[in-house]
């Protein structure tokens, strides 16, 4: 019988190379969400743990569907929440609000085990098989194979993207349009020119370091210019295009407006 290792690091390894990834932001809290997103062909899904209601069991069982369907699973969450949804066998996390190298450093600190990090063991957690893949076998892995990707949504963080790509222990930097437009004083309006040439700066910078740059990317339009200015990692956003979807079905495809997020 082949078993396969509930930990899945494929991710950190894709972030180091050259093609575009595609994913999805998921507040909805179900396995079936997952399963869906892995079934339409996106590489990864982003679960929500900073918003949405999933709580952490919703988000075990999600991260056990995205292991069965194939999906990459990455988990957002509070650095508070990091010791838990690792140890139930997140393989890459996305942390909201970094702005310094000091934060990053810090959260590379809580994701790595001794002798790189802090983190606390946990060897017979789900992550650890629950004890089957324990030992210095599960820190390896976990070393060497979580993602670590902070995510930049203020001005402090675009004026610090290259530093905090640079910082060891970290795989890839993304970039928060819609925060980052709020504390800029734009609002929501992350199209707004000023915006626009803040994530610009942002992602050359992270680029610049050889680290993976990621941003919100709802069209292929904007993927393509996000790309040019040297993200390869795309997160769309599953409610927006479900209720996208169920608004134009509703309408008898009239009302084919785009949602907000
Ligand atoms: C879809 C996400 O909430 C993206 C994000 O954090 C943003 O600021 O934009």
């Amino acid at each position: 019988m082949e078993i396969r290792h509930p930990l899945d690091t494929r991710l950190s390894g894709l972030l180091r190379g050259n093609s575009r990834l595609r994913g999805v932001f998921s507040g909805l809290p179900s396995p079936a969400i997952v399963e869906m997103c892995a079934y339409a062909g996106f590489e990864f899904i982003i679960i929500d743990n900073e918003h949405g209601c999933a709580d952490l069991e919703t988000t075990e069982n999600m991260l056990r569907a995205a292991r069965a369907s194939g999906i990459i699973a990455v988990v957002r969450c509070l650095p508070h929440d990091l010791s838990r949804v690792l140890d139930m066998g997140a393989g890459a996390v996305q942390i909201p609000m970094v702005s310094t190298a000091t934060q990053a450093r810090e959260l590379v600190e809580q994701v790595r085990y001794p002798r790189v990090g802090r983190r606390g063991s946990a060897f017979s957690s789900r992550a650890a098989g629950y004890g089957a893949f324990g030992g210095m076998e599960h820190t390896t892995r976990s070393n060497e194979g979580i993602a670590l990707i902070p995510m930049i949504e203020t001005p402090e963080g675009v004026e610090n993207a290259q530093v905090i790509a640079s910082v060891e222990g970290v795989d890839a930097v993304f970039v928060g349009p819609n925060d980052l437009a709020h504390a800029m004083g734009y609002d929501n309006n992350w199209t707004s020119q000023p915006v626009e040439a803040a994530i610009e700066k942002a992602l050359r910078a992270i680029a610049s370091t050889g680290k993976c740059a990621g941003t919100v990317a709802l069209t292929p339009e904007a993927e393509d210019k996000y790309a040019a200015w040297g993200a390869r990692y795309f997160a769309n956003v599953a409610t927006s295009i479900i209720t996208q979807a169920l608004r134009k079905a509703a309408s008898r495809g009239q009302d084919g407006i785009s949602i907000q997020y």
